[in-house]
């Protein structure tokens, strides 16, 4: 195996690696080992990976043996039965659910959710106008909103639906905590999963869960089936299912899961982006006054950005991507197991390996991205600013923040497009700066200071300052989100 850290008998690297921001500790080690290193986590073989080439060649060139998960006995086996397929194996069900949910976020299937999108970024910034200090309760409740509006067609959500949000909410948490290593010790000594449920309270409570949150999932479908059979038709990710049920051979159950994990791939995540987008609108602001000019030359200030602007704001679309590249939100993406032995540049990686790909060692590479915690859309335009460009082996994309190969993110399209509109809309309608403290002084929040959930990491919470850029913002807005409905 490739060389690495050399860690302790039996309980190998154990204790080198740090419960916090162990992606630094990733990062660090790829200068002394090289792009690809072996850890030992108490008898488990663990490859680190931490370049486009490395990850292109194994993930997307041999994909065949590179595409299931490591077990995780609580989180995916229990509490979610196996179909949660985020963290699923590479079976049978994987395969159809994926089929699925690829067909329903395509990026033709995505575009109709774009008026959706256009109007959910409006109706967040004139919140925003009114209650200013609520920025980051309104854009979470935004992306939370869109998301179950794609896959049910829910209409917007408000202070009504609390209880239901917090409801999803809390299924996710649970998954989330549910893989933090040595979080349940059945994932550390698997023998534990046969334990009888009288004898093992936390597999009763999980697999209690299941059920409860199987309904859950179940109802919310049927609500949508109910809506069809009345002879409606919602633009929504559920009614596709139905249409397609037979197609894809999905049971009752695996569709409502299907459903449900789209909100638990997508919401976090898009919000957490979210937030990364207005940190760094608050510590690079020059790069803020760039995306506003180029709106104000696109746009003016008569109307609101669209998706047709698109392909004129090139400015905002390195923006995306840069805001993807600087904070990734899930830095050590989701880990892979190789289910034969391989091969690869004369290092030997066993059957059964679990291979974590370092996604920020990876968009932090300064050889690739020159400087790379300074925030720098530019790094994505080619010398006339009009032209995209993006590093070989990063799907085009310029990062690899989605992931890779057949397990790359499902929702992409869906989210690159929420983050456009709603960073056009916000840096349209309003300026992003510092707040003050109680002194009168700037607070400069430290954008290594994060909350990791287990899965996604953002930022930790911090004030900032919003303001409307110019007096006729939230008229404009007004008047054109009347024209959407
Ligand atoms: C900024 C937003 C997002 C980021 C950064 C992100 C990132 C990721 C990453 C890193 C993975 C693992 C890929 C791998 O193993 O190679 C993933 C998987 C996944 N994502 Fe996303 N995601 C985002 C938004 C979304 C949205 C909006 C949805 C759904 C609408 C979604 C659905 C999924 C699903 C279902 C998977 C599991 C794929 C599989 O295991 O086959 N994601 N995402």
């Amino acid at each position: 195996m490739p060389p690495g850290p050399p860690g302790i008998p039996i309980l190998g690297n154990i204790f080198d690696v740090p419960k916090n921001l162990p992606w630094l500790k990733f990062t660090l080690w790829k200068q002394k080992y090289g792009p690809m290193y072996s850890l030992n986590m108490a008898g488990q073989p663990i490859i680190v990976v931490n370049s486009h080439k490395i990850t292109a060649d194994l993930f997307d060139r041999r994909s065949n043996i590179y595409s299931d998960r490591p077990r995780f006995i609580m989180a995916s086996e229990i509490l979610t039965g196996g179909i949660f397929m985020i963290f699923s194996g590479y079976t049978e069900v994987w395969r159809k659910m994926r089929r699925a949910g690829h067909e329903g976020f395509s990026l033709r299937a995505s575009e109709q959710y774009q008026p959706m999108h256009i109007r959910e970024a409006g109706l967040t910034v004139l919140d925003i106008i009114q209650r200013p200090d609520a920025w980051d309760d309104r854009m979470r409740q935004a992306t939370a909103s869109s998301i179950l509006t794609a896959v049910y067609g829910w209409p917007r959500i408000g202070a009504k639906d609390k209880p239901i949000v917090e409801r999803i909410n809390a299924h996710v948490a649970r998954i989330g905590s549910a893989v933090v290593p040595g979080r349940y010790l059945v994932d550390i000594f698997p023998a534990m999963e046969h334990l009888p449920t009288w004898m093992a309270k936390w597999k009763r409570e999980g697999l209690e869960w299941h059920e409860r949150e199987t309904e859950m999932f179940e109802e919310f479908n049927e609500g949508v089936g109910d809506r069809m059979a009345k002879g409606e038709s919602p633009t929504c990710f559920v009614a596709s299912l139905i249409e397609t049920e037979e197609r894809h051979g999905l049971t009752k159950k695996e569709a409502a899961w299907l459903a449900g994990i789209m909100f638990a791939a997508g919401s976090e995540t898009t919000s957490a982006s979210m937030m990364n987008f207005v940190l760094a609108m608050l510590l690079f602001p020059d790069t803020m006054q760039k995306a506003q000019a180029e709106l104000d030359a696109v746009i003016g200030r008569d109307r609101i950005p669209t998706f047709e602007d698109h392909k004129d704001l090139p400015y905002i679309r390195a923006l995306v991507k840069e805001v993807l590249r600087w904070r990734p939100v899930g830095p050590l993406a989701i880990p892979r197991r190789v289910t034969e032995d391989d091969w690869y540049e004369g290092y030997l990686i066993p059957k059964g390996t679990m291979i974590i790909p370092n996604i920020w060692g990876m968009t932090h590479d300064p050889e690739i991205f020159p400087a790379p915690e300074t925030f720098c859309p530019e790094r994505f335009l080619d010398e006339t600013g009009t032209i995209d460009v993006a590093p070989p082996d990063t799907r085009g994309m310029g990062h690899v923040t989605f992931g890779f190969g057949k397990r790359i993110c499902v929702g992409l399209e869906f989210a690159n497009q929420a983050l456009f509109i709603n960073f056009a809309t916000v840096l349209w309608a309003m300026n992003i700066s510092k707040a003050a403290d109680v002194a009168g002084r700037d607070v400069t929040p430290d954008p290594n200071e994060v909350i990791d959930s287990g899965v996604v990491v953002g930022p930790a919470p911090f004030p900032c300052k919003m303001t409307v850029r110019f007096p006729e913002a939230k008229a404009v807005l007004e008047r054109e989100l009347a024209l959407t409905t």
